[in-house]
């Protein structure tokens, strides 16, 4: 048996250039690169093994630990989960930084390999620079923080223990019912460690993304509620986009008449313009969408963990009549909602479906075209929202008053609605180029508005809604998608909260085309706070002496070398498109638009803590109200 003797972070580096996968026959390395950002716990260690050999790892320099890691997970969910990128950290600081991007890969069941450094395995220098040193135990570090956002988790303290625990880690992100974040923390003083390792463990390995099949009982079953179901809808989520679903789902729904709703991980699997697409379900769904759930006796839920934005706190369907039906390859999932589970790859389970519904047509009838004409009609409206310096009212009603709103007019220098611009670009960007967002009232706009016209366009992460993802996401996605645009959709909230690997898309010449909506403020919190009874607290930027702060985010963006615009009218960001389309180097364009300008709710409810004593009324009126929802509400 040959040895070859390397250091742990030596044997990391060669073991991650032999990861393969295969998908559905083809094989590739399942390792693209990885993204670092060195301190006293890493550089020394996996820096010097990245440099004395990569292999065919691209090696990135990250400027934000959690940045870098969004990244990664963008490229990922970008890759449809077939490829990776590791993310090196060192101690402290730097891992403590990767928590709410792991939180986001957990959520979003997104593979991703974090390799945190450790404190000193031999405690030699104890407590070591950042090291946080408890009273009661000096095994716990930072890293235990990652554990609860982690799938699979483990510690490094001697240089053989790697093999087992990239054994596993692997194992789990190449797992589609299980795939998440892998996070192995190595004690830094053990990444320089050597070791004899067994050449074995470094020949190459393939990882098969098999797709699992249904039983005959699950099929027969699933077949059995389908036909003996009246108006069945189809959710389509997440799975069903990693498993390549579009074709059969689109087939099964002309053929038998089912209409189509989808989750913010769903959306894009299937293309806008087909016909029986009815786009989001939920608090952030469609007025089409919504209305069909409601009217369903069978929920066909795939490839989805049915989170409370899909459900509408589990309001959205009629409980009373409804059954479910759960294709997913996660049992966990397929469980839920009392559902009959098929725990299945959705595209085989789908295939295999289709013999066993021959004839079958539900009694939809017209009424899937009436729904979707109807809603075409809206967004329509929304593309075309005029402000008036009296008597406007925005989508989000009762908020602000019409001097309120002329005083942001005013300050901001605009009288762009939200919709009216987000309608716009979606018009004039190419339409393969990928959009991504995250968090604020974006995501919910787009879930409704956003017409992807080609599938996989779509990247939003709304399983954490982590502010931050948006603009560092998109360096992941220009890094999957070279040679196509990709445009990060951003509120003013977000990109202040984290746009540090905009930086690093210059640095590297990867074009990505940030597109901030600036309404001066945390806008969706605050109709959250208001449409609950509360006051404007704290969720506007306004300055110590009350004055709307009007940010100068193109100058931001000009400082780090992209090409910026200043929008205010429909007219300048069109302009301003078609210009960034030209540039090679990454572009900002500035959009100021009026707030309470977002989408509104359609005939969906969230179930949201709301203070049950108060000194306003109008907060007791919340309060009641929800009591009420919640009588009719699924409890579980
Ligand atoms: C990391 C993180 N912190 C806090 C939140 C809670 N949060 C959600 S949206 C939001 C404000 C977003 O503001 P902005 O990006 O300007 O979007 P807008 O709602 O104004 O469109 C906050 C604070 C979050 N989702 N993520
Ligand atoms: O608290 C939140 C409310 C949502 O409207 C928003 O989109 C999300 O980012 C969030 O964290
Ligand atoms: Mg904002």
């Amino acid at each position: 048996m040959g040895k070859i003797r390397l250091t742990t972070s030596q044997a990391l580096i060669k073991f991650l250039n032999q990861q393969y996968i295969n998908v559905d026959g083809e094989e590739f390395p399942f390792v693209e690169g990885v993204f670092n950002v060195f301190g006293h716990g890493n550089v020394l260690g996996i820096g010097q093994a990245l440099e004395q050999d990569a292999g065919h790892l691209k090696v990135i320099q990250g400027k934000n630990e959690q940045g870098m890691a969004h990244a990664a997970i963008a490229y990922s969910k970008q890759m449809l989960r077939q490829k990776i990128y590791a993310v090196t950290t060192s101690v402290g600081p730097g891992s403590a930084n990767l928590a709410a991007a792991a939180g986001t890969a957990l959520a979003n069941n997104i593979p991703v390999l974090l390799l945190p450094g450790d404190t000193f395995a031999t405690r030699q220098p104890d407590p070591v620079l950042q090291q946080v040193e408890h009273e009661y135990s000096l095994a716990v570090t930072t890293n235990d923080a990652l554990k609860p956002v982690s799938r699979y988790w483990d510690r490094i303290t001697r240089p053989e223990q790697l093999m087992s625990s990239l054994i596993r880690a692997f194992e789990v992100m190449t797992d589609p019912g299980k795939a998440g974040p892998a996070t192995i923390c190595i004690a830094q003083d053990v990444e320089g460690e050597a070791f004899d390792y067994d050449e074995r463990f470094f020949e190459k390995r393939v990882h098969y993304l098999d797709r699992k099949e249904p039983v005959k009982r699950e099929l027969e079953g699933a077949a059995k509620l389908i036909k003996d179901s009246k108006r069945p809808v189809i959710l389509v989520g997440g799975g069903a986009k990693y498993s390549q679903a579009r074709d059969i789902l689109v087939s099964l729904s002309e053929k038998h008449h089912i209409p189509l709703v989808e989750t913010q991980a769903g959306k894009a699997t299937v293309e806008s313009t087909f016909k029986n697409n009815l786009g989001g379900l939920g608090i952030t769904g469609t007025l089409a969408a919504n209305k069909a759930a409601r009217q369903a006796d069978l929920i066909i839920g795939i490839g989805t963990r049915y989170t409370d934005f899909a459900t509408s706190s589990k309001t959205a369907f009629n409980f009373d009549n409804a059954k479910f039906l759960n294709i997913n390859v996660s049992r966990l999932h397929a469980y839920k909602l009392d559902a009959f589970q098929v725990v299945a790859d959705a595209k085989v389970t789908l295939e295999q479906l289709a013999p066993l519904l021959e004839g079958y047509v539900s009694e939809f009838g017209s009424t899937i075209f009436e729904l979707k004409e109807e809603w075409t009609a809206e967004r329509e409206r929304l593309s075309n929202i005029q402000f008036k310096r009296e008597g406007f009212e925005p989508e989000v009603k009762n908020h602000f008053s019409q001097e309120i709103l002329n005083e942001y007019a005013d300050q901001l220098n605009t009288e762009l609605a939200q919709t009216t611009a987000l309608i716009t670009v979606n018009d004039v960007i190419a339409p393969d180029s990928t959009i991504i967002t995250a968090a604020g009232s974006l995501p919910g706009d787009v879930q409704r508005i956003w017409n992807p016209t080609v599938p996989n366009t779509y990247n939003v992460e709304y399983g954490y809604s982590c502010m931050g993802y948006e603009v560092s996401g998109a360096l992941g996605i220009k890094l999957a998608e070279p040679d196509k645009e990709v445009y990060s959709l951003v509120g003013d909230g977000s990109f202040l909260m984290l746009h540090s690997e905009l930086i690093t898309a210059i640095q590297y010449n990867y074009k990505i085309n940030v597109v901030l909506f600036d309404n001066s403020g945390f806008g969706c919190i605050n109709n959250l706070q208001m449409d609950h009874g509360g006051g404007s607290y704290f969720c506007e930027f306004r300055t110590h002496d009350n004055k709307i702060m009007n940010i100068d985010y193109a100058k931001v963006a000009e400082g780090y070398g992209a090409k910026t615009y200043k929008v205010h009218t429909v007219q300048e960001l069109k302009a301003a498109l078609e210009d960034a389309k030209k540039q090679s180097v990454s572009t900002l364009i500035d959009i100021k638009v009026l707030p309470k300008t977002m989408t509104d709710g359609y005939e969906s409810w969230w179930n949201v803590g709301v203070a049950e004593v108060s000194q306003k009324e109008s907060i007791q009126k919340a309060n009641d109200s929800r009591k009420k929802m919640l009588q009719t509400a699924k409890q579980y």
